[in-house]
Formats: structure tokens, C-alpha cells, sequence
């Protein structure tokens, strides 16, 4: 389980995410989502334990992030490889580094994603590196894999094999929090979504209970954070 109590993040002294509650269930598929800037990514910082919060706490099976980083798998644009290995030694490094992880797995994904092994990581195209991030991310063994937007660069076949693959691939016990503005395509993957605005947790709704009262989440969240049509005829004066 995951628990974000009372969690307040600045930037200076710039407020990013106020007094934020939260507890992700073993399991659970969970969407953070909501419009630029509204705290996303600080949130899964916060959670991997690699932002320093002013107030509240995070804690992951009831310990802080930094004492339980093996059950955590952070797959990020920014990417957490070593850009000279090749893919087979980086798959070496994790396998020394990552108690858990799982040789058989990385090897699959990278055939899945069809990657060169021998290649150099620094010789990847942008989406390349990406499936490599998410490989790696899903062979360390880890309880929870948190993703910050993991669609980027990635062309649409990849995003479709991509989706498949969380969905078939998942052992039940694995717990996916998922921060996108891909919400058509993670629609019907996700469990639960969480919609974030202005640094404020502002719904947290069970898809079912979405879809049971007609709504879909594109729609959900333009009610909930709205849409200023108006704003371009104000900016450019037409
Ligand atoms: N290292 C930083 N230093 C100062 N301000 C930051 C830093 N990182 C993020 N911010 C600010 O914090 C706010 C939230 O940023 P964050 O990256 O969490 O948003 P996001 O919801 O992930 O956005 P996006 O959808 O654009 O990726 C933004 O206003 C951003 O400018």
C-alpha cells in the first residue's frame, strides 16, 4: 500500500502540491492525470522518494520510499539507463543491482519491442530508449511501477503493443501508478483515476463507477477542471 498523508510540496516558495492524501491499494492501476503543470510528476516524485517535501509524509508498506527502493520501479521520459552500455549489459547491471529482477522477462520485452541487444543505449532513437526504459522498469521485480508518462515518442503501433503488454503482462500483486494526457488510450486500462488540479487532489473516481454513470474520462475531466474556449479570441484579440 501507498500512503501519502498531508503531503505538501514546494518549489522554493512556490506551492506545487498542497496537503495532499492519498492511499494506492496492492494492485491497483491507478491514472494521475489532469492539465500541464498541475503537479503530476512532483506527485510521483514524491512517491519514488525523490523530491524533498516540506510537511506529511509518504509511505510505502508503512516505510519511507528511500528504505524500500527495490519493490520501486520509476519509468521515466528522462530515463534511468547508462546511455554506453549495450542493452544485454545493462539487462547485467540490473540483474546485480535488482535482487528481484527478472532476466526472462527483460529479454522478452526487448524482443517484444524488438531492440537491438548489442546496440549502444546513446545510439537509440527517442521512443527506442523509451521502450528500453520501459523493459528495464518492468523486469526489476518491483511491488510498484510508477510512470511518468510512458506514451511519449512512442509511434502507435508501439502505444497499442505497449497497452497489450500492460495488460496481459501484470501479475496481480503489481501495483501501476500512471501519469499520462493519453486518456483515450489508457481509458479502459486503468482502474481508478485521480485528476490533480492546481496542486489539489480534486477527484479520485473508480473507472466502473465512471462508466456505470455514462461519462468517459475525456469528458470527466473537462468537466471537472474545465476548458476555457474563449481564451484564444482574449489572448489574440479576435
Ligand atoms: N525543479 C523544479 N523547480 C521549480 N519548479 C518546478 C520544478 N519542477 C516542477 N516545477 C513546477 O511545479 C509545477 C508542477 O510541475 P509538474 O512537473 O509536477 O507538473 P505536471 O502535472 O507533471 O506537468 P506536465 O503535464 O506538463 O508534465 C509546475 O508549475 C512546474 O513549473
Amino acid at each position: 500500500m501507498i500512503e501519502l498523508k498531508n503531503v505538501r510540496k514546494y518549489y522554493k516558495r512556490k506551492l506545487v502540491l498542497s496537503s495532499i492524501n492519498l492511499t494506492i491499494n496492492k494492485g491497483e492501476i491507478v491514472g494521475v492525470l489532469g492539465k500541464n503543470g498541475c503537479g503530476k510528476t512532483t506527485l510521483l516524485k514524491c512517491i519514488m522518494g525523490l523530491t524533498q517535501i516540506q510537511e506529511g509524509e509518504v509511505l510505502i508498506e508503512g516505510k519511507k520510499p528511500q528504505d524500500v527502493y527495490e519493490k520501486l520501479s520509476f519509468i521515466t521520459e528522462e530515463g534511468s539507463y547508462f546511455p554506453n552500455m549495450t542493452v544485454d549489459e545493462y539487462g547485467q547491471f540490473l540483474q546485480l543491482f535488482y535482487e528481484k529482477f527478472d532476466c526472462e522477462r527483460y529479454r522478452r520485452l526487448i524482443d517484444y519491442f524488438t531492440l537491438s541487444r548489442g546496440s549502444k543505449i546513446k545510439n537509440f532513437s527517442k521512443g527506442e530508449k523509451s521502450k528500453l526504459e520501459v523493459a528495464a522498469g518492468f523486469s526489476k521485480g518491483a511491488d510498484y511501477i510508477v510512470m511518468d508518462e510512458p506514451f511519449l515518442g512512442k509511434d502507435m503501433f508501439t502505444r497499442k503493443d505497449f497497452l497489450k503488454l500492460m495488460a496481459t503482462q501484470l501479475k496481480e500483486t503489481e501495483t501501476v501508478i500512471i501519469a499520462t494526457h493519453q486518456i483515450n488510450e489508457i481509458e479502459h486500462f486503468i482502474d481508478r483515476g485521480v485528476l490533480l488540479n492546481k496542486g489539489n487532489i480534486v477527484k479520485d473516481i473508480q473507472m466502473e463507477e465512471l462508466h456505470n454513470i455514462g461519462k468517459d474520462l475525456p469528458q470527466f475531466i473537462q468537466e471537472v477542471t474545465g476548458y476555457d474556449k474563449d481564451k484564444y479570441k482574449r489572448v489574440f484579440k479576435v
